[in-house]
């Protein structure tokens, strides 16, 4: 049994159907999904602005089932491993897992958590926040408030950070 927060992005081919095709793909285990939103590039590499969302999954699985359940959907959506950190059809990270036992902290390369970048990424935790206002990040530097690791970012990145719409109701 694990619960995992998610994050997902695109910004090649359609990216609102990339995204809705992984709230389609964890659907039967979905607590929360944030609203779309659109991201400005994080890394350095010069492409399009991103479209992402974050997800809270839960389910009867250890936490690399989630990783496994992304890259079937990363295959699904094609995507292929050029540049670091550049375009991509679709993106599944894991950002953070908790078992009965607490957070989940590991070191392997194919499964690092938690996600090593995430406290540093607006682009997962504006929408993070959005779902889970009380919502706490273990970093090597101690536990801290999703909250205050977004109050803590650069304003001008932070405030790109704006969502567009939803993939559930009237637009899904
Ligand atoms: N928490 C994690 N979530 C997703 N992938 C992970 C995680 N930890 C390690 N990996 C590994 O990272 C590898 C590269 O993943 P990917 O190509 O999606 O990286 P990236 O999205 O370009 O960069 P980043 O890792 O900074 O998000 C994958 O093979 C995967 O096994
Ligand atoms: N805004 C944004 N920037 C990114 C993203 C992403 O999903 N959104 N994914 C990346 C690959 O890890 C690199 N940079």
């Amino acid at each position: 049994m694990s619960r995992a927060v998610l994050s997902a992005g695109s910004n090649v081919g359609d990216p609102m159907a990339h995204l809705r095709s992984v709230v389609e793909g964890f659907a039967d285990d979905l607590i929360a999904v944030s609203a779309v939103y659109s991201t400005p590039p994080w890394g350095g590499v010069e492409q399009d602005d991103f479209r992402n969302i974050t997800l809270v999954v839960d389910g009867p699985y250890g936490a690399r089932h989630w990783l496994e359940r992304g890259f079937e959907l990363e295959r699904a959506a094609e995507r292929t491993r050029d540049i670091r950190w550049g375009p991509r059809t679709l993106d599944v990270d894991v950002v953070t897992v908790a078992e009965a036992g607490g957070v989940v902290v590991a070191d392997d390369p194919d499964l690092t958590l938690p996600h090593p970048r995430a406290a540093q990424r607006a682009f997962v935790l504006v929408p993070w926040l959005e779902i889970e206002p009380d919502a706490t990040l273990w970093t090597p530097a101690g536990v801290r408030a999703v909250a205050d690791l977004v109050a803590g970012l650069d304003t001008a990145e932070r405030d790109a950070v704006h969502p567009v719409g939803r993939l559930t109701g009237a637009d899904a």
